[in-house]
């Protein structure tokens, strides 16, 4: 009922030894907390928090327009509705090094299991478009030695992102990427690849857990979670891919009610009263309320 069973603590230890199996760990990115509890019910690894939905949930593009506190807010609200670790996108950690170091400990308080800190320069864009750019090696080493040093939980994942593929080539990005390692983050997300023998050269040249981005409509193939297990990925995100389902789903229903006058053909499609209490536990909490009523002596019924 209400939260989390795990502890912040206990789902970071959990990502890392997770990480540790070689196992491919795939996080579906939750719009809201329901989804995170759907994202566990239905047996996945970890959920993950985009930035981009974060953004597109409050109406705005995902060009570095969202504060921390929105970021945060959001991360706790799902982290707090789910057993399992959760990944958030801190996009450029909200400016520079001492910005990066508040953003780290917001998120840590927030209860999430990591977090992903990218070399975009301010204001970020999405990194499946043009025309984005990349900080010099000093600044993006400057966010991550930050990031580092600023958490106070040492299992709490400190992932780097480096956008460098898609502006300075495949070899840059490999350089930037082993020295973020060297800087001390404890996983890459190697940004806009653009196939699989690519993943494989960062799996194989880093040493430390590689993420893949399959968003749809980008740049990257949606390559299959056997395919990128082969290719020495450890983590897969679906990161809007829950958003554009339910927005698509949402627009058709808007389309039929238009036509039809009523949303009746719609209803099948629809998840239903009783797997929405479900998974918001409704019983847990009727039986909650029962028990409190019978302690204090007065009948049961509260919630029911
Ligand atoms: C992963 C990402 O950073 C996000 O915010 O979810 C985006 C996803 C997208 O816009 O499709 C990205 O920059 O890739
Ligand atoms: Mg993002």
């Amino acid at each position: 009922m209400l939260y989390s069973t795990a502890t912040p603590s206990a789902k970071r230890r959990a990502l890392r030894e997770r990480l540790r199996s070689g196992d491919l760990l795939e996080l579906p990115g939750a719009f809201n907390p329901l989804a995170a509890r759907l994202i566990q019910d239905k047996g996945f690894d970890g959920v993950y928090v985009s930035g981009a939905v974060v953004a597109a949930d409050l109406g705005l593009p995902d060009v570095g327009l969202t504060t921390l506190t929105e970021v945060a807010a959001r991360a706790g609200q799902v982290a707090r509705m789910t057993d399992l670790p959760t990944l958030v996108d801190a996009d450029t950690g909200f400016g520079e090094a001492m910005n990066v170091a508040r953003t780290v400990q917001a998120l840590e308080d927030a209860g999430v299991a990591g977090l992903h800190v990218e070399d975009q320069v301010n204001p970020k864009r999405c990194g499946h478009l043009d025309g984005k750019q990349v900080v010099d090696d000093v600044v993006a080493l400057q966010r991550v030695r930050a990031a580092v040093d600023a958490r106070r939980d040492a299992d709490l994942l400190i992932m780097a992102r480096t956008d460098a593929r898609g502006v300075l080539g495949l070899d840059a990005a490999l350089d930037r990427a082993r020295a973020l390692v060297d800087a001390g983050a404890d996983a890459v997300f190697p940004e806009a690849l653009t196939g699989l023998g690519e993943y494989e050269r960062f799996a194989s040249a880093l040493g430390v857990p590689v993420l893949a981005n399959m968003t749809e409509f980008g740049k990257t193939e949606l390559f299959t979670r056997d395919q990128l297990r082969d290719a020495g990925v450890a983590v897969v995100i679906y990161p809007v891919s829950l958003l554009r389902v339910a927005m698509g789903a949402t627009e058709r229903a808007l389309d039929a009610l238009r036509a039809e006058g009523s949303l009746a053909s719609q209803v099948p499609g629809m998840q239903t009263r009783a797997r929405l209490y479900e998974l918001l536990d409704y019983a847990g909490y009727t039986g909650f309320d029962d028990g409190v009523a019978r302690a204090a002596g007065s009948p049961p019924g509260g919630l029911s």
